[in-house]
């Protein structure tokens, strides 16, 4: 049987599609599996300044392309995956989730906490800018374009003395970079970071079960507790948020951070249940969150984003 595979143009889509090929040739080594890379406005335009709710919009592009039959299913980073997918999709299988954390890349090899004042430092992510700031508050963080590679290279300490990413990222492209990790702590990751989707169509079960057989049954109940989370406060998500949900035997601990974009408030909450009813835990450090006040974060989330975008 062979299959084709969807996948963005990028580097970073690129590599994480032949490693899932890789996994899935292990367990099905009769099947053939041939990646069609299709380009995205993403891969083309250069990426958007600091925003909030852009999410998914270039992932959206290769769906189209399983849900039209064009490829048998997709591979994607699942933190850019938005909470509804088309009807005729379904998250197929989640395999083992590499690193959540952060990293700081910085030119001469300082980290965050003893970088030179007034550093300038890159990210177009508002949660990251945000906790960057709150324990930086004297460097500057800028908006920073492009993709993962040339991010990289822009940390020159011409016009970026740092930058941070998702260590996910870097591991799977393999560049050799040194960096500093970001704790868990301060640096509360999105919602799914460092796990990988794969979309295929509803109605085609023995795809699915062919892809499932790579499926980690944690990495799975974590994200699905994390995007519980995220879909319960979305509707008014004008705020950096943060979660990370951890199994421990049969419990599972989700922690959730929220800021405003100022970044002068924050909110913090963490509950454990258990982790075979990932969705209750996500809608009840929600419904916690909500019962703080989130929804006061994201006053005048506008401007303050316009803010941002000035510096
Ligand atoms: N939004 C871009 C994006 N999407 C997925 C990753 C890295 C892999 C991951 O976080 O799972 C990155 C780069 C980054 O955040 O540094």
């Amino acid at each position: 049987m062979k299959y084709v595979v969807g996948a963005r143009g990028s580097q970073l889509s690129i590599a994480q599609t032949n490693w899932v090929i890789s996994e899935l040739k292990k367990v099905n080594p009769d099947c053939e599996y041939e990646i069609k890379s299709i380009t995205t406005k993403g891969d083309t335009d250069s990426r958007p300044l600091f925003t909030i709710n852009q999410k998914g919009i270039f992932e959206k592009e290769v769906d189209r392309a399983v849900a039209q039959k064009e490829v048998d299913f997709a591979v994607h980073s699942l933190k850019d995956v938005p909470s509804k997918l088309d009807e005729s999709l379904i998250i197929a299988s989640i395999p083992k989730r590499e690193s959540v954390n952060d990293v700081f890349i910085s030119s001469d090899g300082s980290s965050l906490e003893n970088i030179k004042q007034g550093a300038v430092i890159g990210t177009s992510s508002l949660r990251r800018a945000v906790q960057v700031s709150r324990i930086r508050p004297d460097v500057t963080v800028k908006p920073i374009r492009g993709n993962i590679e040339t991010r990289i290279r822009k940390v020159s300490g011409e016009n970026f003395d740092a930058i941070v990413l998702a260590q996910a990222g870097i591991s799977r492209l393999e560049v050799d970079v040194k960096f500093t990790p970001l704790s868990i702590d301060n640096f509360s990751p999105s919602p799914g970071q460092g796990a990988i989707a794969i979309v295929a169509r509803v109605d085609d079960s023995n795809t699915i079960s062919m892809l499932k057989k790579i499926e980690d049954a944690d990495s799975r109940l974590e994200i699905e507790a994390e995007r519980a989370l995220s879909d319960y406060v979305d509707s008014g998500c004008r705020f950096p948020l943060g979660a990370y949900a951890k199994s421990n035997g049969s419990e599972m601990t989700l922690t959730v951070s929220a800021f405003s974009v100022d970044g002068k408030q924050s909110l913090q909450v963490s509950k454990t249940g258990s982790k075979n009813d990932p969705t209750s835990l996500g809608k009840n450090a929600g419904e916690e969150l909500q019962e703080k006040g989130v929804n006061d974060l994201a006053l005048n989330w506008r401007e303050k984003v316009e803010e941002w975008n000035k510096t």
